[in-house]
């Protein structure tokens, strides 16, 4: 069974002339332990897939399963299921600069049912931030950090809550090349507990350390839900990991 299924998602926004027809029809699994990176030019849609499949935004038709269940359409249903399901990492951080390390990595944890109290929300932050070496930088202002250690502290807050899929968008784009690789070595190491990782990226840098590759062009997969590479292909990806599975004709942008 798949980590994650989609089917024929589509999504349109607006309405009237200001109507858009994002996606159409979109069909992706995802599998435990696997790495999917998705490619395409600029507004071809990527995001709103990643928004629809992370939950955080509403389709206009089609089926979502997760771990073989129909994604709930409650919003509290839903944002239970973001909490213990997901992780979010995105391209601009979203780091809240006046708060502490542990105050931005803790708050998924903070919406979190049931709840989490303090001492082990603080105790499982300390843990998440120190797998991306920052254990140093807990009690610090995020103000204070670099943008590359950031964006490890945007990572720790992806991975405080042990997602089974984690959900990045462009996570390198602001970030120089060996940042940018530190970046995606922490990012795929999830995989190393079984856990998932569905990225948008237009670096195929990033793309190429993935398992496999799926490629987009307006608003449609080239391949929808195409081949497979086996799950428990080698974890946290070196420069000598396989050749990633191509569908489609990606990277043309
Ligand atoms: N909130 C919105 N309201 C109306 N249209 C939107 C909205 N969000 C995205 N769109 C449109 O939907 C299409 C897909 O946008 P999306 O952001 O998903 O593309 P993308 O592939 O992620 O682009 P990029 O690589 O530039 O981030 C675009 O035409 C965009 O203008």
């Amino acid at each position: 069974m798949a980590l994650l299924e989609a089917s024929g998602l589509s999504k349109t926004y607006g309405q009237g002339r200001s109507r858009v027809e994002a996606l159409h029809g979109v069909s992706l699994s995802v599998w435990a332990g696997e790495a999917v990176a998705m490619m395409g030019p600029s507004g071809c849609g990527k995001s709103t897939l990643l928004n629809l499949i992370g939950l955080t935004l509403p389709v206009t038709s089609g089926q979502l399963l997760v771990r073989g269940e129909p994604a709930p359409t409650r919003e509290r249903d839903r944002a239970r299921l973001r909490n213990e399901f997901f992780g979010y990492l995105h391209q601009e951080f979203a780091i809240v600069e006046s708060d502490t390390v542990a105050a931005n990595v803790t708050i998924p944890l903070e919406y979190a049912r049931p709840r989490v109290g303090r001492r082990q929300r603080l105790e499982r932050a300390r843990r998440a931030v120190e797998s991306v070496g920052l254990g140093w930088a807990l009690r610090r202002r995020a103000a204070e950090l670099s943008g590359g250690e950031r964006q490890r502290v945007a990572i720790a807050r992806a991975l405080v809550n042990e997602p089974h899929l984690v959900i990045a968008d462009e996570p390198t784009a602001a970030l120089d090349l060996a940042t940018a690789r530190e970046i995606v070595t922490l990012l795929l190491s999830v995989r190393q507990r079984g856990a998932s990782v569905l990225v948008a990226t237009h670096d195929p840098r990033v793309a190429e350390r993935c398992d496999r590759v799926v490629a987009m062009s307006d608003g449609r997969l080239a391949d929808d839900d195409s081949e497979v590479l086996a799950a428990g292909t080698p974890v946290d990806a070196t420069p000598t990991d396989p050749a990633p599975t191509v569908s489609g004709n990606h990277g043309s942008e």
